[in-house]
C-alpha cells in the first residue's frame, strides 16, 4: 500500500433538518488528516436519498476501494452496493463518554439506538443518580415519532446517531453523537486492512490469470456446487465461448458434453476421451477438497491433436530428426499422357487411407509420388518418415522400424527409443525397397500391418499406431514370392492400391519440362542464374536418344554437370564447342549413340558392376554413400543392395 493510497470514501448522511457540516462529518474530518499516509480518505457528507445513487457512481468509476459509514445508512448501502461497507459502531466505552457529556447538558437523557434497546443503561443511570432511558428505531420515521415524544415528556438531550442528534437538534433538544472518534478511527483501520487482503487477493488472481492465460491446456475451476469460478480462453474457446462470458455459469450450461457428475469426485479422476465440436478431448479432473470438505474441482482439457503433435516433437527432437515431406504432386512434371494419368492417380489414393504399393526402377519418382500422396493427403500435418529397407542389416532396421526397450540388448539406449512406426503416429511410413526386406522382419511387418499396434524389443505391451503405409520397391514382387524371398501375404497387404512409374523412356515426352524443372532448381541452388537454362535445347536431342539407365535421378545428375560447365565455359580449361559440351556430359563417345560404350554399358548392366568398382566409389568418396551413387549415376540403395550382394558372393 505504500505506492498507492487506499481509497476510502466516508459517507455520511444527513436529512436536510440542520446546519453542515453535521456532527459526525465534523469529526470525521478531525480525524481524517492522520491516515494522509496510508489513505485518501474522502468525506461525503449527503442528504440520506442522495447516498446510493452517489455510492453507486463511486463504485463505477473505480475512484473508491471501501465505503466507510455508520449505523442505518450504512446498513442500507451494505445490501445496495458490491463493494464492501465497514460500518461505524459505537461501543460501550462511547455510551459511557457521550452519557458524559450529555450529564453536562442535563440530567433528562435519553439514548436513541438503531435496533437495540441498552437494557445496561438502568444500571448505569443509578450509579451516577440519573434516569437514563432507552429507546430504539428502525425507520427515519420512528425516530422523527420519538423525538418527538421524548420532547413532550420533558427529556432534554438525545444520545444517538449523526440522524438522530439531527432530528433532536431539528426539534429543539440537544443531540450528542454516540460514536467517539476512537471508534471512527477503528472503522477507519478496519477498512485499511480490508483493502490491504483485497489488493493481495486481486494480486493473487492476476497472478493465476496470467498464468492460467499462458497455459496451452483448457483449464476450469468450478465451485462445489458446479459453478466456473475461473476458466482460461483455452477452454471456453473449446466451447465457442470467452472466459468472461462464461464465468458464474453452471458447468453444466456450459460444456454439456462433459457430464460433470463424472468429475465432482473426492479424489484425482481422468483419463476420458469426450469429443467436443469434432475435437477429441482428453479430460482430468482434480477436486479442490480433503476428506471432510468439498471445496469444488479443477479439470484440465487437451486437445489430443496437440498432445500428439507435442508427442511426435519430442520424439523426433529425441532422434534429431524431422520427419517432412517436402513434395506435393502438384510438383511433378507431367507433359506424357502416362505420367498425367498417374499423377491424377496418385491425388485419387491420396484421398484415402489404403495402402500403397509403388513400382518402378530406380529413379523413377517413386519417394516423390509417396511424398506427393502424403502431402495432399489429410495426414499432411502429421509426419512422414522414409525408411530405407535396403540400407540397414536386419536386426538394425528390426530397432529402427520397431524401436526398443530400455536394456533390450546390450548397448541399447537407456529409457529405449522409439521405432519409425511410433514416429509416424498420425502421418505416413514411406517403406522404400520393400523387396530388400528380410524375411524374419516381413514376418513382423506383416503383424503390425494386421493389428496396427507395434511392439518395441524387449517390450511387454503394445501401442496402437495410427499409420498410412506406402511401400515402394523397384523389384519384381511376383518372382520374389515364387523363389521364396518375399511372403506372398505381404504381398496382398500392401498391394491394395497400386502404382506403377514407367521408366522415363516410355515417357520421353516428359524429358523438356523435367529439363526445365530441374535445372531451375539447381541452378537456383548453385546461385547460377538463369543462364544453364540455355544449355537445354543443345542437349535435348541427344536426351531423346539416351537410354536412361537411372531415370530421372541420372537426369538430375548430368543437369547439374551441364549447368555447372555451362557457367564455366568461358574459361579456357572448358572446350568451347557444342559437341565438347556433349562430350564432357556424356562422355567422349555419346555423339555417336548407338555404339557402345564400356562405362555406359556397365551402367546399363548391373550386373556387370564389380565389388571393386562400388569399393572404389565409396573410398574416392571418403565413406559418403550418397556421393559414391552419385558418382556411378545410381541411387543410394541400388549402391548399398550391390555392396551388399557382390560381398555376400
Ligand atoms: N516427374 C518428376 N518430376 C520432377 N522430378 C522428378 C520426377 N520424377 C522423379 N523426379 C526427381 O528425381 C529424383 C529421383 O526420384 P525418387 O527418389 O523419387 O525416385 P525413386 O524411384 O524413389 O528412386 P529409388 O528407387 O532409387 O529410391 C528426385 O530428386 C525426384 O524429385
Amino acid at each position: 500500500m505504500k505506492n498507492s493510497l487506499a481509497r476510502i470514501t466516508v459517507i455520511i448522511s444527513h436529512l436536510d433538518l440542520h446546519s453542515y457540516p453535521s456532527l459526525l462529518a465534523r469529526e470525521v474530518q478531525s480525524i481524517v488528516p492522520s491516515f494522509s499516509d496510508v489513505a485518501d480518505v474522502r468525506v461525503m457528507d449527503l442528504p440520506f436519498r442522495d447516498s446510493l445513487a452517489y455510492a453507486k457512481e463511486a463504485e463505477r468509476s473505480g475512484e473508491v476501494e471501501i465505503f466507510v459509514c455508520a449505523g442505518a445508512t450504512g446498513a442500507f448501502l451494505q445490501k445496495n452496493l458490491a463493494t464492501p461497507v465497514v460500518l461505524m459502531k459505537s461501543t460501550g466505552n462511547d455510551l459511557m463518554l457521550a452519557m458524559y457529556e450529555a450529564i453536562n447538558h442535563s440530567t433528562k437523557i435519553a439514548v436513541l439506538s438503531y435496533q437495540k434497546t441498552n437494557v445496561e443503561l438502568a444500571h448505569t443511570g443509578d450509579l451516577w443518580k440519573v434516569a437514563f432511558k432507552s429507546y430504539q428505531y428502525s425507520t427515519l420515521d420512528q425516530v422523527k415519532e420519538q423525538v418527538s415524544n421524548l420532547r413532550t415528556s420533558g427529556c432534554e438531550v438525545v444520545i444517538g446517531s449523526s440522524m438522530v442528534t439531527e432530528v433532536a437538534t431539528a426539534a429543539g433538544l440537544i443531540g450528542v453523537l454516540l460514536l467517539s472518534a476512537r471508534s471512527i478511527r477503528l472503522a477507519i483501520d478496519e477498512a485499511l486492512l480490508l483493502i490491504r487482503s483485497q489488493r493481495a487477493e486481486s494480486s493473487r488472481r492476476r497472478h493465476i490469470n496470467a498464468i492460467l492465460r499462458h497455459l496451452t491446456d483448457g483449464v476450469v475451476a468450478l465451485d462445489a456446487t458446479g459453478k466456473i469460478q475461473a476458466a482460461n480462453e483455452v477452454f471456453a474457446g473449446f466451447f465457442n465461448a470467452s472466459a468472461s462470458d462464461i464465468i458464474d455459469r453452471h458447468f453444466n450450461d456450459v460444456a454439456p458434453e462433459l457430464d460433470i457428475h463424472q468429475y465432482l469426485k473426492s479424489s484425482p479422476i481422468g483419463g476420458f476421451l469426450v469429443t467436443v465440436k469434432q475435437r477429441t478431448l482428453l479430460v482430468n479432473a482434480y477436486p479442490l477438497s480433503d476428506e471432510t470438505e468439498n471445496d469444488g474441482t479443477v479439470i484440465i482439457c487437451q486437445d489430443t491433436n496437440a498432445v500428439q503433435r507435442a508427442d511426435r516433437r519430442i520424439r523426433s527432437g529425441a532422434r534429431g530428426q524431422d520427419f517432412r515431406a517436402t513434395h506435393c504432386l502438384s510438383e511433378i512434371a507431367a507433359a506424357a499422357k502416362k505420367t498425367q494419368y498417374l499423377v491424377k492417380l496418385a491425388a485419387v489414393y491420396a484421398r484415402t487411407d489404403s495402402t500403397i504399393l509403388l513400382q518402378g526402377e530406380s529413379g523413377t519418382g517413386k519417394e516423390l509420388f509417396a511424398q506427393g500422396i502424403h502431402n495432399d493427403s489429410a495426414r499432411a500435418h502429421g509426419p512422414f518418415v522414409a525408411v530405407n529397407c535396403a540400407a540397414l542389416p536386419e536386426t538394425l532396421l528390426e530397432s529402427e522400424l520397431f524401436g526398443y526397450e530400455d536394456g533390450a540388448f546390450s548397448g541399447s539406449r537407456r529409457g529405449g527409443k522409439p521405432g519409425l512406426f511410433e514416429l509416424a503416429h498420425t502421418g505416413t511410413i514411406f517403406l522404400d525397397e520393400i523387396g530388400d526386406m528380410p524375411l524374419p522382419l516381413q514376418t513382423r511387418l506383416l503383424r503390425v500391418l494386421q493389428e496396427r499396434e507395434v511392439m518395441r524389443l524387449g517390450g511387454t505391451h503394445t501401442t496402437l499406431v495410427d499409420v498410412r503405409v506406402i511401400a515402394a520397391t523397384h523389384q519384381n514382387l511376383i518372382k520374389q514370392i515364387s523363389n521364396g524371398t518375399f511372403r506372398r501375404d505381404l504381398f496382398y497387404r500392401l498391394n491394395v492400391l497400386q502404382l506403377t512409374l514407367p521408366p522415363l523412356t516410355e515417357r520421353l515426352e516428359d524429358l523438356p519440362h523435367l529439363c526445365h524443372i530441374i535445372m531451375e532448381k539447381i541452378a537456383k541452388r548453385l546461385k547460377l542464374g538463369d543462364a544453364p537454362h540455355q544449355v537445354i535445347p543443345t542437349l535435348l536431342p541427344h536426351f531423346f536418344k539416351y537410354h536412361w539407365p537411372g531415370n530421372v535421378r541420372e537426369l538430375e545428375n548430368i543437369l547439374e554437370r551441364a549447368a555447372i560447365y555451362f557457367a564455366h565455359k568461358d574459361e579456357p580449361l572448358f572446350l568451347q564447342q557444342e559437341s565438347d559440351i556433349v562430350n564432357l556430359i556424356f562422355g567422349p563417345s555419346v555423339t555417336e549413340i548407338g555404339e557402345e560404350r564400356p562405362a555406359e554399358h556397365l551402367r546399363s548392366d548391373p550386373a556387370l558392376r564389380t565389388v571393386r568398382e562400388s569399393k572404389q566409389a565409396v573410398n574416392i568418396c571418403a565413406g559418403n554413400f550418397s556421393a559414391a551413387a552419385k558418382l556411378l549415376g545410381i541411387s543410394r540403395s541400388t549402391l548399398y543392395r550391390r555392396m551388399k550382394s557382390n560381398s555376400t558372393a
